[in-house]
């Protein structure tokens, strides 16, 4: 049976989100392949991303998300094609290439350590110091100043609930916890941030609060790559959709352009998208 066509309409972008498109995107993915032996991962996978920009990439299970994202963020290295970002030629050996060069991952298995204070969370592996009564031969931990820099850094991101930076992350909420991983991953010169099902473990009001979360993310210019198998917090925050299929992509689409409902129906390929041009 062949699968009914839609008109691309990548296009469709609201008015008052126009003018993101107006420069040249921040990151840049052409003909990514990656096969892991007879299985191929992705088979020459593009994808753009603006700054301001909220892309959420879509797909069934096995469709090749992860391995897109992980191949943006040196966790895997692809057999073939390029990275650029802001324009530049990028290579990712491993996942902290792309960190230095300002591309964070916020996995569902969040890295923060639940004994430690939020501030803790927030600078782990990147400690600030001041110097010390001796001088700055023996520089002292500045949890002072770290204190105070995480309490600016969560309320940046319009996290009300979040009051005490002294707090053990342990006894945050999950929502609380999404927002600790994120702020962390937004307060280090970061450029883009990948934020992995940043909701599939919350309930209503948590979720809520990330969405709302992501969208300050974007308002701040930071890129935002949204993976999430939750269709309607899709079509909340994202400005595009990326929708991958069978290790490829089957089209990009914008919340504006088609209903829920098409982009599932292209996902399983019940329906697909018109070629580029
Ligand atoms: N390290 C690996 N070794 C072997 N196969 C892999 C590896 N990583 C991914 N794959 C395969 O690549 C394909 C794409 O997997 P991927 O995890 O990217 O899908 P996904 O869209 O993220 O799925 P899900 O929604 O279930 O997380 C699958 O067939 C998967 O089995």
């Amino acid at each position: 049976m062949s699968a009914e066509r839609l008109p691309l309409t990548h296009d469709a972008i609201p008015e008052s989100r126009r003018h993101i498109y107006e420069s040249d995107p921040i990151l840049s993915a052409r003909d990514l392949v990656i096969t892991f032996g007879r299985v191929v991962g992705l088979d020459g996978v593009n994808l753009d991303l603006y700054k301001g920009e909220v892309l959420a990439v879509i797909g069934d299970n096995g469709a090749g998300k992860s391995t897109l994202i992980k191949c943006i963020t040196g966790a895997y290295v692809p057999d073939s094609g390029t990275l650029e970002l802001e324009g530049k030629r990028v290579t990712f050996r491993r996942p902290q290439d792309a960190r230095e060069a300002g591309i964070e991952t916020v996995y569902q298995q969040l890295a923060v350590i639940p004994a430690l204070d939020i501030a803790s969370n927030l600078y782990l592996a990147r400690e600030e110091r001041r110097p010390g009564i001796l001088g700055s031969v023996f520089r002292m931990l500045d949890k002072k100043g770290m204190k105070e820099r995480a309490g600016t850094s969560v309320q940046n991101l319009g996290i009300q609930t979040i009051q005490n930076m002294g707090q053990a992350v342990e006894t945050l909420s999950g929502g609380q916890r999404q927002a600790v991983a994120v702020a962390r991953a937004a307060a280090f010169g970061s450029k883009v941030v990948v934020l992995d099902e940043p909701t599939a473990a919350l309930g209503v009001k948590e979720s809520g609060m990330v969405l709302d979360m992501i969208k300050q993310l974007r308002d701040t210019g930071l890129a935002v790559i949204l993976i999430s198998h939750n269709m309607p917090h899709v079509w909340e925050v994202a400005d595009r959709i990326h929708i991958q299929r069978l290790g490829g992509c089957a089209g990009v689409i914008t919340p504006q352009s088609h209903e829920m409902g098409d982009g599932v129906a292209i996902m399983t390929g019940a329906k697909t998208l018109e070629p580029t041009a």
